[in-house]
């Protein structure tokens, strides 16, 4: 069952088509991964689905029904919730209460108790657990990542965003990131991923969709789109073509 469908999605920035009459489905259950070079228009894509741009033109549709041009909140409390490339976090507020933030406004809206035990099984889940009362600002910036997945975690999602959240990651905590990722997915949870952490694609995503300079140039299984020679130009460059 398609769960995520864009059509033509385009956003202009002034002169600078950001993204460019793209188009891609997203099955349920899948992990699909958004790659390409910097500045070719994954973030913006990912901000477009999550309601934080509005598209230029073009159509996004969960489970049928558009949502572009929602708000964000409207879109969370359909079921999307999001990491950010650069975390996000409310640093006036414990660990614990940047979880419950999630699970007050999300799409599973929960309250008092349930949101107090649901925040707890989240920090576990992701590695914080016993860190509820830290604040913000004692943590690692390993640690915040893991907050900003519990956090989006907490509005109990059917597709989840990830903007490179495995970025700054090293070796070890990359393998547990990736598994926490499959661990999702076994769920049930359907993932879009921004990721330039090439292993992560391979061992993760089941589709990849890639980008250049706004445009969808490729699209098909990691290996597929990893060897197909326009998504390499797009990597390495044309100087030495
Ligand atoms: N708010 C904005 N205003 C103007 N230009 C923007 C804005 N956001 C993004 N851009 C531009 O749009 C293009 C695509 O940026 P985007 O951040 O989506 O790329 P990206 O593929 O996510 O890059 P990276 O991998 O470096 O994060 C870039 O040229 C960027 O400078």
């Amino acid at each position: 069952m398609t769960v995520l469908s864009l059509r033509g999605a385009t956003k202009r920035f002034g002169g600078l088509v950001a993204v460019n009459n793209v188009d891609f489905d997203v099955q349920e259950n899948q992990v699909v991964g958004l790659i390409g070079p910097n500045g070719s228009g994954k973030s913006t894509t990912l901000n477009l689905i999550s309601g934080a741009l509005k598209p230029t033109s073009g159509t996004i549709s969960l489970h049928g029904s558009a949502i572009s041009g929602l708000r964000p909140e409207k879109i969370t409390r359909k079921g999307i919730s999001r990491t950010f490339q650069l975390v996000r976090l409310l640093p006036s507020m414990s660990v614990e209460e940047n979880v419950i933030a999630g699970a007050v406004f999300g799409h599973r809206r929960r309250w008092g108790h349930e949101a107090h035990a649901e925040a707890q099984r989240l920090l576990d889940r992701v590695g914080l657990g016993g860190k509820g009362q830290l604040q913000i600002g004692q943590l690692t910036y390993i640690d915040t990542k893991r907050i900003e997945l519990a956090r989006a975690l907490a509005s109990d999602p059917k597709l989840l965003l990830l903007d490179e959240w495995l970025a700054g990651l090293n070796p070890t905590e990359l393998r547990t990131g990736i598994e926490l990722i499959h661990s999702l997915r076994d769920e049930g949870r359907t993932i879009i991923l921004v990721e330039h952490v090439m292993d992560a694609i391979r061992s993760l995503c089941d589709a990849c969709v890639v980008m250049s300079s706004g445009s969808k140039i490729a699209e098909g299984t990691p290996a597929q789109v990893l060897s197909d020679p326009e998504v390499i130009r797009a990597y390495l460059g044309d100087d030495d073509a």
